[in-house]
């Protein structure tokens, strides 16, 4: 489950989120749009846990990768690990057989990339690596920034499907975006305008 309710957050003066309501359930893709600076990063890092509202509460918040798996639009792999071994990583964190790595890059198109660094491969690269990173300890929780952003469009579809997979599977799925393609396949739609959430 995803929530916030009555979200408030400033940032030097500006009222960015001025009473944020929102749940995303089990099972659910919901996409967040909005214009540039909405406040759409801003919602994504109040609900894991990075930032703090001013008033109002969020679920997740602070949480393991296996609770609450995060794809941030800076992606955060560790440059010192593998491919492979981020995508690893929650796995590892939770105690749980590494399985499944190899077949999620196979799937979004990385397959043969697994051993090098992300400093070897592109950002479009990276940014698929951070998706099954995000995805491969089936979280009950995803918060996806802009996802598809640095994607070519076979590579963006690979990547709608797998996020819609995952959601059909169980996971709650909020995902930050202004590609179509995204919106496409979500059970709903939400507008971030004026520092509240329609929709
Ligand atoms: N840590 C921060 N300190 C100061 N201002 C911030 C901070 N985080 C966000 N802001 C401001 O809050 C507003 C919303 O930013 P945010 O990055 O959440 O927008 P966005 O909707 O995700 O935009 P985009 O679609 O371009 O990614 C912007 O005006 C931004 O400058």
């Amino acid at each position: 489950m995803i929530k916030a309710s009555g979200v408030h957050r400033t940032f030097g003066g500006v009222s960015v989120l001025k009473g944020v309501d929102l749940a995303v359930s089990a099972g659910e893709l919901v996409t967040l749009s909005g214009p540039s600076g909405s406040g759409k990063t801003a919602l994504l890092s109040l609900l894991c846990g990075f930032d703090f509202p001013d008033s109002g509460s969020v679920l997740p918040g602070p949480a393991s990768w296996s609770a609450c798996a995060v794809l941030p639009q800076s992606l955060g792999l560790a440059s010192e690990l593998t491919l492979e071994e981020n995508v690893a990583l929650p796995l590892r964190l939770a105690g749980r057989e590494v399985t499944g790595v190899s077949e999620l890059l196979a799937e979004l198109g990385i397959g043969s990339l697994g051993a090098r660094y992300p400093a070897q491969v592109s950002f479009g690269q990276q940014q698929r690596a951070a998706l099954a990173r995000a995805v491969v300890a089936k979280p009950a929780a995803l918060l996806a920034d802009e996802p598809t952003a640095h994607l070519d469009a076979a590579s963006a579809v690979a990547a709608v499907r797998l996020l819609r997979r995952v959601a059909d599977d169980g996971t709650a799925v909020l995902i930050a975006t202004h590609h179509d393609a995204v919106h496409e396949v979500a059970d709903r739609v939400l507008l971030l305008a004026d520092g509240k959430v329609r929709g």
